[in-house]
C-alpha cells in the first residue's frame, strides 16, 4: 500500500477526496442528464397534445384548487377543448380520453395496464389488492379470483341480497307517506349489508344500527383520497402531514383495517372448524352451487390453504378491495336508477308492469329466472349507468408509449384519465344524449354500437370483475323497492347537484316521495 492509496493489480487507487468527489459528481449529472433529457422529451411530446395554457410551473393547478364537486366540473370542462386533452397539474401531465375513439388504443392493450398516480392514495387502505395492483401480482390474482365470479357462484347470493333488499323495503315503510325524504343513507346501508355478507360472511347489520364507524370511516376516506389526488401540494407527505389530514387519515385507516382483521381471523377460525367437521365443497361442486354459499373471503382462505402463499395482508388487500369497489358503486348505481325513474313516471309505470307480471304483488324469494326476466329494468338500470355513471373517471399511467385519437403519442410515464362521464355523453352514439331512455338499451340498438361507447364498467384487461354481481344486485333490490312503491322527485335533472368523490354522489342526497302501491297502479 502507498501513501496515495490502495494498489489492486498494479493500479494506485486515490484514497483522497478528489477521485470520489469526481465519480459521484460524474454520476449524478450523468443521471440528471438522462432524466433532463426523457423529462424534455415527455414535456415535449405531451405539449403536442391540444390543452388549456394554463401558468409557468404550477400548469392549472389553481383550477383544481376546488371541493370535489368544483374538481370534476373542471375536468369536463376541459373535455370541451377536445376528445384528447392535456392539462398539467404542476409538473404533472395529465391527459384526459373522453371518446369511444380516444380509448380503442388503452382499453385494447395488454401491456398499459397500470393504475395512475391518483389510485396511490387508496393504498394505505387497500394495499395492492386487485383494483390497484399492476403486473404479475395483478395478473395472477385476476386469475384466482375470476372463478369467483362465475355465475353459478353468484345465482348462490341472490338470497343475500334479496333478504337485504326485503329489509330495506320493511325499512322505507315508515317513509311511504309522500313526504319528501333522502333515501341514499338507506341505499348506502343495504349495499354494506349485501358487499359484508357477500364478501366476508360477515352481517354488520347496518340497517339497523347507521351509525357504524366502518360506515363513517369509509365515507370520510373517500372524500380525503380525491381531495390529495388532485390537490399537487398534498401530494407531499410532510405537507400532508403538517394539514393535520394525515392523522385523521390514519384514524380512518385503522377503523377499516381493524374490521377486516376481526373478520378474517374469526372466519379462519370458522373455517377451520367446518374442514374438520364437514365437507368442504370441491370446486365443481361449488361452480355448480350444489353446496352452501361461501363467501368471497372463504374462497380466499381456500386458496391460502393450497398452494397461493396469500398472507393474512394478502387476503386483507383483496377482501378491502371488494368492500372498496363493491359497496359504494352499487351504493350510487341504486340511487341514481331510482332517480331518473323518478323523474320518468312513464317509464316507471312500465318497469311496474314487468315487476307486476314477474313477482306480482307476492313475498316468494326471487329467483335467478325472475331477474332474467326482467329485461325492462335491466335497459332502465344501464341507461343510468350510462348518464350517470357510478365511476366517473378512471385513471392509467403509460408504460408503453401509446398513440390515441388522431395519432396523438402519449408518452411513457404520462397520465392519462378516461372520462366515462363524458363518452357516454358522445352525440355520435347517442343522440340527444342528455335524454333518460332506456330503449337505447334495446338488442337491436346496441348491436351495432362502438364497443367503448358505452363503458361504465371500463372494458379491457382491466375492465370490472364485479358487473355481474352488481347488475344482479341492482335488479334485487330496486326490484323490491319497485315491487312496494312508486317514487316521484321534484329535482329536475338539469338542477341535480353530483360530485366525483371516487364514486358519482348526489351532494346533498336524494330526496323523494314515495308512495305504497296497490298493484296495477
Ligand atoms: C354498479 C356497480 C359497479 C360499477 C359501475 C363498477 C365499475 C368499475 C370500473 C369502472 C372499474 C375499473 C376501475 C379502474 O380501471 O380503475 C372496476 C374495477 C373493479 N371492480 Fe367494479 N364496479 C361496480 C361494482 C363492483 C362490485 C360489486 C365489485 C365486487 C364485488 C367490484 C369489484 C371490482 C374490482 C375488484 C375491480 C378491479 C378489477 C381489476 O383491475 O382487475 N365492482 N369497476
Amino acid at each position: 500500500m502507498s501513501e496515495l492509496g490502495v494498489t489492486y493489480e498494479g493500479t494506485i487507487w486515490s484514497s483522497g477526496p478528489g477521485f470520489m468527489t469526481y465519480l459521484v459528481t460524474t454520476i449524478l449529472i450523468t443521471s440528471l442528464l438522462a432524466w433532463y433529457i426523457k423529462r424534455r422529451r415527455m414535456v415535449a411530446l405531451v405539449n403536442l397534445l391540444p390543452g388549456p395554457n394554463g401558468y409557468p410551473i404550477i400548469g392549472i393547478a389553481l383550477d383544481m384548487n376546488k371541493d370535489s364537486q368544483g374538481i370534476f366540473k373542471q375536468l369536463i370542462k376541459y373535455t370541451e377543448l377536445g376528445d384528447v386533452v392535456r392539462i398539467w397539474v404542476g409538473p404533472v401531465p395529465m391527459i384526459i380520453l373522453s371518446s369511444a375513439k380516444a380509448v380503442e388504443a388503452l382499453f385494447s392493450s395488454q401491456v398499459n395496464i397500470e393504475k395512475s398516480k391518483e389510485y396511490k392514495p387508496l393504498h394505505p387502505w387497500l394495499g395492492t389488492g386487485l383494483l390497484t395492483s399492476t403486473g404479475s401480482k395483478w395478473q395472477s390474482r385476476r386469475k384466482m379470483l375470476t372463478p369467483a365470479f362465475h355465475f353459478k357462484i353468484l345465482d348462490n347470493f341472490i338470497d343475500v341480497f334479496d333478504s337485504q333488499a326485503c329489509k330495506l323495503v320493511e325499512k322505507l315503510r315508515g317513509k311511504a307517506d309522500g313526504h319528501l325524504f333522502n333515501i341514499y343513507p338507506h341505499f348506502t346501508l343495504c349495499a354494506l349489508d349485501i358487499i359484508c355478507e357477500t364478501a366476508m360472511g360477515r352481517t354488520v347489520n347496518a340497517q339497523d344500527n347507521e351509525n357504524s364507524e366502518y360506515v363513517r370511516a369509509v365515507r370520510r376516506i373517500g372524500e380525503m383520497i380525491v381531495e390529495r389526488a388532485f390537490k399537487a401540494w398534498l401530494h407531499n407527505d410532510i405537507v400532508y402531514w403538517l394539514s393535520g389530514l394525515a392523522k385523521e387519515h390514519d384514524t380512518h385507516i385503522n377503523v377499516l383495517h381493524k374490521f377486516t382483521h376481526d373478520t378474517i381471523k374469526e372466519r379462519r377460525a370458522l373455517y377451520h372448524q367446518l374442514k374438520e367437521t364437514t365437507h368442504i365443497p370441491t370446486e365443481e361442486e361449488k361452480l355448480l352451487g350444489k353446496k352452501k354459499k361461501l363467501a368471497f373471503l372463504d374462497l380466499l382462505l381456500e386458496a391460502a390453504d393450497g398452494e397461493s402463499n396469500l398472507t393474512d395482508d394478502n387476503i386483507r388487500e383483496e377482501v378491502d378491495t371488494f368492500m372498496f369497489a363493491g359497496h359504494d358503486t352499487t351504493t350510487v348505481a341504486m340511487n341514481w336508477s331510482l332517480y331518473l325513474l323518478a323523474r320518468h313516471p312513464h317509464i316507471q309505470a312500465r318497469v311496474h308492469d314487468e315487476l307486476d307480471s314477474i313477482l306480482g304483488d307476492g313475498e316468494r324469494p326471487v329467483t335467478t329466472s325472475d331477474l332474467r326476466e326482467m329485461k325492462y329494468l335491466e335497459m332502465c338500470i344501464k341507461e343510468s349507468l350510462r348518464l350517470l355513471p357510478a365511476v366517473p373517471t378512471i385513471g392509467r399511467e403509460i408504460s408503453e408509449e401509446l398513440t390515441v385519437g388522431d395519432n396523438l403519442r402519449v408518452p411513457v410515464g404520462g397520465n392519462i384519465i378516461i372520462a366515462l362521464y363524458k363518452i357516454h355523453r358522445d352525440p355520435e352514439h347517442f343522440p340527444d344524449p342528455e335524454k333518460f331512455d332506456p330503449d337505447r338499451f334495446l338488442p337491436e340498438n346496441t348491436s351495432k354500437r362502438h364497443p367503448f361507447a358505452y363503458v361504465p364498467f371500463s372494458a379491457g384487461a382491466r375492465n370490472c370483475i364485479g358487473q355481474r354481481f352488481a347488475l344482479l344486485e341492482l335488479k334485487t333490490v330496486l326490484a323490491r323497492v319497485l315491487q312496494q312503491y312508486r317514487v316521484e322527485s321534484d329535482t329536475h335533472f338539469n338542477d341535480l347537484q353530483i360530485t366525483a368523490q371516487l364514486v358519482l354522489r348526489p351532494v346533498d342526497g336524494n330526496y323523494l316521495r314515495m308512495y305504497p302501491r296497490s298493484h296495477g297502479v
